[in-house]
């Protein structure tokens, strides 16, 4: 049992309002070829929640993420088995339909990765994609999203300059912005400020706060202050397995396990 000397995470347990489990992960295992990298895991994800996932290097954060938008569909010798129960679906059954689960379940990587396009383009293909063509209706989504990630003013005169000509926070929140303009519900984030200088980095923690009031959040991160100071929920894995996971402020404050304390307090990592 260790006691943090830092204040890690501005609540506590009681003043969360939990909210409703919205995706019940039961039992998955995914698998490269014969390595078995994600063991039984098991967790709920809560709606308008922050829920981060933590652990050393290697222990399966980034492949479960990717699993609940299937993006491990892309990686040839991934296998998945389990339930990741949404929406009384099984998103891992192969019959669901994968493109209207990304939109509903959009991602952000840890490198920015906006279209080399206009700054317009990167909001407004996938929503062509995805069948509006009103161009009034393009515009107003736009600048909202750019609005709501804090980017409208900084960019409203040069929407149609290239996206790769602005900062790497710029891009990170267009990144975010161009994932809420296909009106998701969950928003995938591996990594999504290790790339970016602190003030960058501070700047879209602030963003991810706002978010969890209309969205749900799932992120990856190796910031373990990070995880702390915005997470409602946190899971530490190890090795593939879900070692502990429960209110951030219980797992900083009181982890239940040997290695949980090992890991948060620096023993290893
Ligand atoms: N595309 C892939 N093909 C084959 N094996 C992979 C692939 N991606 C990850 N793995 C393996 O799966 C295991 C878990 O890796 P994963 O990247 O999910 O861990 P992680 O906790 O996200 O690590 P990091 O924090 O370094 O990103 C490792 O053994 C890794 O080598």
């Amino acid at each position: 049992m260790i006691q943090l000397e830092t204040k890690v995470a501005n609540f506590t347990k009681k003043d969360i309002t939990e909210k409703p489990v919205q995706i019940h992960v039961d039992k998955v295992n995914i698998y490269y070829g014969t390595n078995h990298a994600v063991k039984d895991i098991s967790m709920p994800i809560h709606e308008k929640s922050i829920t981060a996932l933590i652990g050393p290097s290697g222990c399966g954060k980034s492949t479960f993420i990717r699993t609940i938008n299937r993006m491990n569909d892309l990686i040839p010798s991934a296998r998945c088995e389990g339930t990741i129960e949404y929406k009384g679906a099984n998103i891992l059954n192969p019959k669901i339909d994968v493109v209207q689960l990304r939109k509903a379940i959009g991602m952000v990587f840890q490198q920015p990765n906006p279209f080399p396009k206009s700054i317009r383009e990167n909001i407004q293909l996938p929503l062509k994609f995805a069948g509006v063509r009103n161009k009034k209706e393009l515009q107003e989504i736009t600048e909202d999203c750019l609005k709501y990630v804090g980017l409208w003013d900084e960019v409203k005169d040069r929407l149609d300059r290239s996206a790769t000509g602005l900062s790497g926070g710029q891009q990170q929140r267009l990144c975010i912005a161009r994932a809420l303009a296909l009106k998701p519900q969950v928003i995938l984030l591996d990594e999504p400020t290790s790339a970016l200088d602190p003030v960058s980095s501070s700047k879209i923690e602030e963003l991810l706060l706002q978010l969890k009031e209309d969205y749900t959040v799932v992120i990856v991160t190796h910031n373990m202050q990070q995880a702390a100071r915005i997470a409602d929920y946190t899971a530490f894995f190890y090795q593939g397995e879900l070692v502990e996971f429960g209110f951030t402020s219980d797992l900083f404050n009181h982890p239940e396990k040997k290695s949980t304390a090992d890991y948060i307090s620096g023993r290893f990592g």
